[in-house]
């Protein structure tokens, strides 16, 4: 042992077990910062001397030692870590959310069909598909720095080609670079900022990542609003914008450290202790680093380092059991559908009744600010209710709010207008739309439209025509052919909706959907596979369930418009709301609290049979604390010489 003994004071000051609990409800302060307890003791220990001072008392020591447990903060050095890597959501926010509005002008610019245009928006979910599920290897050889730094250059590189791109092959490369860029990023960055965070404010700084992942979607839908109105290149700063925050990462990333817990499993513990001393600033790191080492030991006793991660994390109960909730939380967060009501906003904003394209736009950007605003909540809401209650109680409303949003669907085919006049499409053109009887299964048809006047308040001679290619707000032949003459005619078309009273309720259940949603389904996926795998299969674990997290969003999110086809709008959301109710039972019986854990202590809660996590926690109401004070945070052991720079 070369811990010097001299160096070290170590006091266990109390150690007190079954309050009951009392004192974590009087004081819920004290609940999350019992993990930091006791380095906040051994603290007041080294910096104030008070110890000494404190004339070898016991109640004075102690006194000292709470005086400095209340002083302890976390070092400003954590925050900028998670703000510069959460940016890595940002632009996983902003790439997967500008795409709809660039989309806009450049099949007008690039004469792009239907097959180009899908291409060029789920290439890059594709992409990151693929560059998440390798991104394990990559964490787990490499590190989480290099990756970070990877998929920011990568993001980087991808938006440059996108802004100078002049035909449609060079934008799709952009598209898959910028793909492959934000994967990684989406299963890195939670993984780097839980490791660097100290526990009772883990939840809170991962959930920022996903904050930072809705702030780059109403960044993003903003961008689309404001450049709309420059209709040649407007697209090009619309794709290219993303640069800005990729160089600031990248550069940032320059400067950030690697987390300690990948470096001390690669062995290179010094260093590790030096980044752990610096994220936790007056805090001692012994019991914090210690845990982590000993964590790695027992681990590698008890799970073996032979054979594929995968092939171990399956073959191991607790972390087979954490896979499957960490990739069930990813497949029924997209299964509930956000991707359809953040990708359709513009679209379902339409069909409650709003015509006009641009204001389409903007009050898309309400939407995706309605997104934001309530991931806030979620950021705080997190360390007080914790991650379960949190996300079982936002899944329950998001069900509610579906179940609204398709009823209100439902009413609105229900007062469909009729077709009543059947114009003869001219020779050679489709006839398909004009066989339709109703407004809805014209809708429902991308090819077609409906034309339509008024009479006071009520429909009249309308028909169901194909819309203009080049542009959805004219028809391709007939009444509705030319935008212009729709003021001088008198007639109206409605392409993607039917003019109903009874649209309000699909807007009504549109923002009810976020509410629930956005505080709780849509950070706590990402939050909680951020720390319920042991570290060996915690790349592993991520990347899997990030895998699965976009295989499901392009799944979904490329099959709506055909559901809504086969099933209409109203059959869609119901099916989502089934998916979601099937998503509550899942939550209930397997998710268990992970709030203010020790990431090492995390995998003890997987050791039960699966789907008993309903069931109450025995350890509810026992309060330990013990306090150990020592009088050194860096120490130079045996075992530890293995990198000594
Ligand atoms: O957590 C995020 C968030 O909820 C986004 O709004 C959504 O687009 C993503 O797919 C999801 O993973």
């Amino acid at each position: 042992m070369s811990r010097k003994a001299s160096e070290n004071v170590e006091y266990t000051l109390r150690s007190l077990s079954s309050l009951k609990g009392e004192r974590r409800r009087k004081q819920p302060e004290a609940d999350a910062a019992s993990a930091a307890g006791e380095r906040s003791l051994l603290a007041a220990a080294e910096s104030s001397g008070s110890l000494q001072s404190a004339g070898g008392g016991g109640g004075d020591l102690e006194r000292a030692a709470r005086q400095q447990f209340q002083r302890d903060e976390t070092p400003a050095f954590v925050y900028v870590a998670a703000v510069f890597s959460a940016l890595g959501g940002f632009l996983f926010g902003y790439d997967t959310g500008v795409v709809s509005g660039a989309m806009l002008l450049l099949k007008r610019q690039l004469s792009l069909d239907a097959l180009w245009q899908e291409l060029l928006v789920s290439g890059t979910v594709g992409a990151a598909a693929v560059s998440a599920l390798a991104g394990g290897a990559l964490n787990g050889v490499c590190g989480r720095r290099a990756s970070i730094l990877l998929a920011s250059a990568l993001c980087t590189a991808g938006s440059a080609v996108l802004a100078a791109a002049d035909n449609k092959e060079t934008l799709l490369a952009g598209r898959l670079i910028v793909g492959l860029g934000i994967g990684i990023a989406s299963m890195t960055v939670p993984v780097y900022i839980a490791e660097v965070s100290p526990p009772d404010l883990r939840g809170r700084l991962v959930t920022i990542n996903t904050l930072f992942i809705t702030g780059g979607q109403f960044f993003a839908s903003v961008v689309d609003g404001a450049f709309s109105y420059l209709q040649k290149d407007g697209w090009r700063y619309m794709l290219g914008l993303a640069v800005i925050p990729a160089v600031i990462q990248f550069f940032g990333f320059l400067f950030l450290p690697e987390s300690p817990r990948w470096l001390i499993q690669k062995g290179q513990t010094q260093k590790a202790r030096r980044i752990l001393s610096q994220m936790r600033g007056n805090q001692t790191i012994d019991e914090e680093y210690d845990s982590i080492k000993n964590n790695i030991e027992e681990e590698e006793k008890e799970v073996g380092s032979a054979g594929p991660v995968i092939c171990r994390m399956l073959s191991y109960p607790p972390t087979r059991r954490a896979l499957i909730v960490g990739c069930g939380l990813q497949m029924f967060q997209q299964l509930s559908g956000i991707n359809t009501v953040m990708y359709y906003s513009a679209t379902i904003l339409q069909m409650s009744g709003v015509e006009d394209d641009r204001l389409a736009i903007w009050l898309a950007s309400v939407t995706a600010f309605t997104n934001f605003i309530f991931t806030l909540v979620g950021v705080w809401l997190v360390e007080k209710v914790g991650r379960r209650k949190l996300t079982f109680g936002s899944l329950a409303g998001t069900t509610v709010a579906l179940i609204i949003l398709a009823l209100g669907f439902l009413l609105s085919a229900q007062v469909s207008p009729r077709i009543t006049f059947k114009p003869i499409a001219p020779s050679g053109q489709n006839a398909t739309c004009t066989r339709y009887s109703y407004c809805n299964e014209c809708m429902l048809d991308p090819d077609c439209g409906f034309c339509y006047r008024m009479n006071k308040s009520t429909i009249i001679d309308s028909s169901c025509v194909p819309v203009n290619k080049a542009s959805t707000s004219e028809a391709a032949w007939g009444r509705c052919e030319n935008e212009t003459r729709f003021k001088t005619e008198e007639v109206f078309w409605a392409y993607n909706f039917c003019p109903t009273p009874y649209s309000w309720t699909a807007l009504l259940g549109l923002i009810l959907y976020l509410v629930f949603f956005a505080p709780g389904m849509g950070p706590m996926p990402w939050t909680v596979n951020s720390e319920i795998y042991p570290l060996w299969a915690r790349s592993t674990g991520n990347a899997c369930s990030s895998g699965i997290n976009w295989i499901f969003n392009v799944l979904v999110s490329l099959t709506f418009l055909h559901t809504a086809e086969y099933l209409t709008y109203y059959g869609a959301f119901f099916l989502y709301a089934g998916f979601a109710a099937v998503g509550l039972l899942f939550i209930y019986g397997c998710l268990p609290e992970t709030k203010g854990k020790k990431l090492e202590e995390i995998e003890s809660l997987f050791d039960n049979r699966l789907c008993t996590c309903g069931t109450t926690d025995s350890d509810e109401g026992r309060y330990i604390e013990y306090i150990r004070v020592k009088g050194s945070n860096y120490h130079l052991s045996d075992n530890d010489a293995s990198d000594v720079e």
